[in-house]
């Protein structure tokens, strides 16, 4: 896949959060493979490692934010963070966007060096920058060397053999200078970012984190809050939301959470900006979402891209901001086949103490191997595990493995796995689907809600449990999932739409097609 430098740059800004730098490093990864030379701008808050992509410029810019909220990891409270740096973080976004333009425009013209160099020529002409050539010699003696290897085999004198000196081309990176900035691509979530690249007339692309029909939600949203759906009686629970297919006016509560109203003027500013951006991609594809690919075309009158998901291609754990346990695959490797529920709430929900007790016990009653992904900080109130009991926590190691952070792809790859219990982030849903792993459902919020309906009620690859965390339910569902008839039904769709979704990023799938059509949008812009 990889090509050679086609000397564009595009310049990428993900939102601080772990669930967002994933796909925007993935999109790198998928730009910089069709040629393009990729810097990334972010924040000191959650900053990407640099040195797990050494192939990307790292630009890191202050935000703004205090030091304990820098050091007070994982991230709690997304929205109020968002809002906050998405104030802070302006200026210096704009500055360093203004420099790296600034360097853009100041051109190499052209290369000068000594006669002496044997390979310069040709490496300035493959990098297309005109050479003038230094005569440290008179004249006479440089117009002499045409004829110098016939004065020598004249017969004038006896020779050896010259060996010619061997080049080492490594250094000649340095001309990757002047290449033209194209575009920015930014995370549909920074609010300011559209006006600051039209201020230096720099087009910007939106990377949209999330499946496609949430974003085309984000016009109707608040309508939908004050419709009167809220607070849902119980003869209404089961009801869809008109205006929002496939989700259920149950879902809306934890959908809205605390921010109500304060949230509108942000959902209008995405989408005005979106409206005024050169083009909206999606981690996403037309084999899941056809006809909210289209409707968002509709909506937001740009050229849309679905180009992924590319997990295959590129892990998402290279972008990983916590140190991933190792341990975990060893364990897995002693585990059989398809036995192990793996369990994880992504980086930023938070549970209460109570429910993180009930999934424990749940976990334990189940009866199957599990493996359990404790964030730091996942259970409010606590630094880590330490509400369990010693002895649920002895019962829970005869079974299972709690590690505080995995390496998700690379788990849900492994032949052990058999079931996620997620809480429905757009990446974890995705890397399931690449994986075959079908899931039980627990959404903390937001977008989460929308992708547990899809996962359970749509393509009915997974078994929600419906907000009820209640050990009973938990134990439920694991070994309907794992150990029982319905999983296996569930299993055989989960392979049909894995085997869909693999095609889409295969040569002449959708995908590869969006992503080509992506990289020429780009190189017109
Ligand atoms: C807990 C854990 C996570 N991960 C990786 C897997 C995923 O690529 C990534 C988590 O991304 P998500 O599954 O989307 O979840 P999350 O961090 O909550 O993401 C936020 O951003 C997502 C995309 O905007 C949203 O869909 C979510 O609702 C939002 O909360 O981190 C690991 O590699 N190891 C881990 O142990
Ligand atoms: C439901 C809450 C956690 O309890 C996460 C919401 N997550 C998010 N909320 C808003 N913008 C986001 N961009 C990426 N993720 C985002």
């Amino acid at each position: 896949m990889e090509k050679k430098s086609n000397g564009v740059r595009v310049i990428l800004f993900p939102l601080p959060l772990q669930g967002c730098i994933n796909p925007m490093l993935q999109l790198a990864n998928i730009l910089h493979s069709r040629g393009f030379s990729i810097t990334v701008i972010h924040t000191r808050f959650n900053a990407p490692r640099a040195s797990t992509h050494p192939l990307f410029t790292f630009l890191e810019i202050p935000d703004g934010l205090s030091e304990s909220q820098i050091n007070d990891e994982p991230t709690s409270n997304v929205m109020s963070l968002l809002a906050q740096i998405n104030v802070t973080a302006e200026s210096p976004f704009r500055e360093c966007l203004q420099k790296l333009l600034l360097q853009e425009s100041e051109r190499v013209s052209c290369l000068i060096d000594d006669c002496g160099w044997l390979f310069t020529q040709s490496v300035a002409e493959s990098l297309n920058l005109p050479r003038l050539v230094l005569s440290t010699f008179k004249a006479t003696l440089l117009n002499a060397y045409p004829i110098l290897p016939r004065i020598r085999t004249k017969g004038y004198l006896p020779v050896s053999d010259s060996p010619y000196p061997v080049f080492n081309n490594d250094w000649i990176k340095y001309t990757e200078e002047p290449e033209k900035v194209s575009c920015l691509i930014d995370d549909c979530g920074w609010l300011f970012t559209q006006s600051v690249a039209e201020s230096l007339n720099l087009p910007r692309l939106v990377l949209s984190t999330f499946k496609a029909t949430f974003l085309n939600a984000y016009p109707i949203l608040p309508r939908v809050r004050t419709k009167g759906y809220l607070p849902v009686s119980d003869s209404e629970a089961e009801d869809s939301v008109p205006e929002f297919p496939p989700l259920l006016k149950r879902d809306l509560s934890r959908l809205f959470g605390e921010f109500g109203e304060k949230l509108d003027p942000f959902l209008d500013t995405i989408v005005e900006t979106t409206m005024r951006s050169s083009g909206l991609v999606f981690m996403s594809c037309e084999e899941l979402e056809e006809d909210s690919l289209t409707l968002a075309r509709e909506i937001f009158k740009v050229p849309v891209f679905a180009i992924g998901p590319f997990h295959s291609y590129f892990s998402a754990s290279s972008s990983s901001l916590y140190r991933q346990d190792e341990t975990c695959i060893h364990w897995l490797d002693n585990q059989e086949d398809k036995s192990v529920i793996y369990v994880s709430l992504g980086s930023v929900v938070n549970i209460t103490e109570s429910e993180f007790l009930e999934i424990a016990w749940g976990l334990s009653n189940s009866n199957q191997p599990f493996l359990w992904v404790v964030r730091p900080g996942l259970v409010l109130g606590s630094q880590w595990i330490e509400p369990l009991p010693g002895e649920l926590v002895r019962s829970l190691e005869e079974k299972g493995k709690i590690v505080k952070w995995s390496p998700q792809q690379e788990v849900l790859a492994h032949r052990a796995v058999g079931g996620f219990l997620t809480h429905n982030g757009w990446n974890s849903t995705l890397e399931s689907i690449c994986e075959g792993v079908p899931m039980i459902c627990l959404p903390g919020g937001w977008d989460q809600m929308l992708n547990a309906r899809f996962v359970s009620d749509v393509w009915r690859v997974g078994i929600h449990l419906e907000g009820k965390i209640e050990r009973k339910e938990i134990e439920k569902a694991v070994r309907m999932l794992m150990v029982e008839s319905e999983g296996e039904k569930i299993r055989e769709r989960m392979n049909v739409l894995k085997d869909e979704v693999g095609r889409s990023v295969k040569d002449g799938g959708s995908s590869s097609r969006s992503i080509e059509a992506l990289a020429n949008h780009i190189l017109s812009l």
